[in-house]
């Protein structure tokens, strides 16, 4: 029996060792112990599977959960309560027994360009053919390429830190970021441009937190329930909810953007090929209850104007090795 005077159990936090995993991990940490000071919160770290594979595009590597997996299997073996991930890299389906508890708010979702000093006040519309772009997501390749054929672009791995190492040595003219991650990371001062939804749609979840729990753990459950921000929550789900009807994982060319107006959420997608010679997308509006639904929808609309084509040939490309 538990006694009423027996302490709280200690929650154990799990987290890549990344500096922007460990930055969104003592984010949560605080924001729980501020809302539960009487309950100990712990953060214990370890590498995943994305942390060690730098040597191999990512588009290639095609495995969907490569920075969430090992997370995963603590929480199942009960080693850690929760894990903090960036929304963007957490699968649309979870393992059986996991759930997503909590979105926090969001950052700004958008993409960022990071210019080569030699570059200073320029713009991505303005910067010379040839011009060397490193990315490593194919959907920052997809819609860049759609709009500036006549770059460059260059795959670019490794943390923040080491990405734009590489762009000040002089290997890239431009890095295209998730704003979000320099700003976590203090590293604002380093955004040359935001890039606005008409040149490039962002990634689904981006510049939010998802925190996943056992889905039995009505403990811990309703503990983050406090931090949640239910606009970015409704925006998250309708997103996710989009790309999981599309069947894509993180990488895949599918771009999002959405708004909330009072109770109203119009969700915008795309899908386009990674040659940037295809491009399909449209926008729906409805109540923000029905997030999910609105996502299916748009992913339904999206197939019938070519989506699927795109997406096949995608997959075929992928398992070739190509
Ligand atoms: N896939 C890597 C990753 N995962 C989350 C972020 C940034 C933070 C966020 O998008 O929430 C980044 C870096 C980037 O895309 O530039």
């Amino acid at each position: 029996m538990t006694s009423v005077f027996s302490p709280p159990r200690p929650i154990r936090i799990g987290s890549r060792k990344s500096q922007l995993a460990l930055v969104q991990t003592y984010w949560v940490q605080e924001q729980l112990q501020k809302s539960f000071p009487n309950i100990t919160f712990e953060v214990h770290t370890m590498s995943t599977q994305g942390d060690k594979i730098l040597d191999v595009a990512l588009a290639k590597i095609g495995d969907k959960g490569l920075f969430t997996k090992e997370l995963e299997l603590r929480m199942i073996n009960k080693e850690i309560d929760f894990a903090v991930h960036s929304l963007k890299d957490l699968p649309t389906n979870l393992p059986e027994g996991l759930t997503l508890a909590a979105i926090t708010e969001r950052e700004n979702p958008a993409d960022a360009v990071v210019l080569h000093k030699k570059h200073k006040d320029q713009q991505i519309e303005t910067l010379p053919a040839g011009a060397v772009i490193g990315t490593s997501s194919l959907r920052r390749l997809a819609q860049l390429r759609y709009k500036f054929p006549h770059f460059t672009f260059k795959d670019v791995r490794g943390n923040l830190i080491t990405r734009i190492g590489k762009l000040d040595a002089g290997e890239y003219d431009a890095l295209i970021l998730a704003v979000a991650g320099l700003e976590r990371l203090d590293m604002s001062h380093r955004i040359d441009q935001i890039l606005p939804p008409d040149i490039s749609l962002h990634a689904v979840g981006q510049g939010a937190l998802g925190i996943e729990c056992r889905s039995d753990d009505t403990e811990v459950i309703s503990l983050l329930k406090a931090i949640e921000h239910s606009q970015t929550r409704d925006r998250c789900l309708a997103e996710r909810s989009f790309l999981r009807v599309l069947e894509g994982g993180c990488q895949v060319p599918i771009g999002v953007d959405t708004q909330i107006n009072s109770k109203e959420l119009t969700l915008k997608g795309l899908v386009a090929s990674v040659d940037g010679q295809k491009l399909v997308k449209d926008t729906v509006t409805g109540t923000a209850a029905d997030a999910e639904k609105l996502g299916a929808q748009l992913a339904r609309i999206l197939r019938q104007k070519g989506a699927t084509e795109i997406l096949e040939q995608i997959f075929t490309e992928i398992q070739r090795g190509s």
